[in-house]
């Protein structure tokens, strides 16, 4: 036989058998990369399934307890919280933020009592979940979200959280200059440690609306983010948002929301030395488990084949709400 009348190489030769697909793969996902997020609700023994979210309930902060202590029983190292605040507690100013008895901070507490240091507390630092009109910031009298004052709440927002015992700081509301004044504000109040993942390059999306049911800002809100939040058409722009957090003193940034955004965050990883998480987002989560409700395929494949694409192209981590099932499948 001739040379010519065979492949040089193949490489259908290496995935010929099991062994060697696992010997030759590129990118391994593990519990340790995944990010919990959850909804915190007010109450006692409360679980509250959100319709938005099949799958997913609010917890009071007893279940929340539990949930983190499931998390570190499965190796997930961190878990990030969102408050449902009670209606009667929003408002234009989100002075609830502040309180350091507000649901964010029990949460936090009692986590904190329940797994001490076994687990991270990502806390969430944004207006929208204190707010009776569901922006993420302040509104001047022509309704435009201001900048620097809501910043100098945002401020006090992430101390408060910090106080009770938050890990990581994850400002997700897209105001300039929100890094280096929590930065600033951290450091002076003792709080050196204390980590900022911040929510750099997260853009106006359509992929939130099962979230802001989650916390209870989707009936209140008029009107978009977009002028704050960022055009889903721009890329070069992410790459200035990354490298002004990082030069504010980000330890970590975020691009949001996931799969759609893979082309961002392979260029943060090639332009910048800094650890990149991309937040697989609530729509995205709800646009599988409808997939798998129409039968279009096995939710075990489809959720590990997606979150291997945030890892392939560069995360050093992912927050999703498959984060349990996906350590579960992992552990085996
Ligand atoms: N600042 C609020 C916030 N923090 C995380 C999400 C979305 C998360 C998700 O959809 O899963 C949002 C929603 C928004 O910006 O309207
Ligand atoms: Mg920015």
């Amino acid at each position: 036989m001739t040379q010519a009348s065979f492949p040089a190489t193949r490489l259908r030769r290496t995935r010929a058998h099991g062994w060697s697909r696992t010997m030759h793969r590129e990118t391994v996902l593990t519990p340790a990369d995944l990010i919990w997020p959850l909804f915190v609700t007010s109450g006692t023994g409360v679980e509250e399934p959100i319709a938005s979210l099949p799958g997913v309930s609010r917890w009071s902060v007893d279940g929340i307890a539990k949930r983190a202590r499931e998390a570190v029983n499965l190796g997930i190292p961190c878990i990030a919280l969102f408050p449902n605040t009670p209606a009667n507690l929003r408002s234009e100013d989100a002075n609830e933020a502040l309180h350091s008895d507000n649901l964010m901070c029990r949460a936090v507490r009692t986590v904190r009592d329940a797994c001490g240091d076994d687990i991270g507390i990502l806390t969430d630092v944004a207006l929208d979940p204190y707010t009776s009109h569901g922006q993420d910031g302040l509104l001047d009298a022509r309704g435009y979200v201001t900048n620097d004052d809501t910043v100098a709440v945002l401020v006090d927002q992430a101390i408060n959280q910090a106080e009770a015992g938050a890990d990581i700081i994850a400002p997700s509301d897209m105001m300039d200059g929100r890094v280096r004044a929590i930065r600033m504000a951290l450091e002076m109040n003792d709080h050196p440690n204390v980590q900022i993942m911040a929510y750099a390059a997260k853009y106006a999306s359509a992929f939130y609306g099962p979230f802001r049911v989650a916390v209870g800002s989707g009936g209140l809100l008029k009107g978009d983010k977009k002028s704050y939040q960022m055009d889903p058409a721009n890329a070069d722009e992410a790459l200035r948002e990354i490298a002004m957090d990082i030069a504010e003193g980000a330890d970590s940034v975020m691009v949001k929301p996931g799969l759609a955004y893979l082309d961002i965050i392979y260029r943060a990883r090639q332009r910048f030395e800094v650890p990149v998480f991309a937040y697989q987002v609530s729509g995205e989560y709800a646009l599988i488990e409808a997939g798998v409700a129409a039968g279009i395929g096995d939710r075990d494949a489809l959720v590990m084949e997606k979150l291997i694409a945030f890892k392939r192209a560069g995360c050093s981590g992912i927050l999703t709400y498959f984060a349990p099932l996906a350590a579960r499948l992992l552990r085996g």
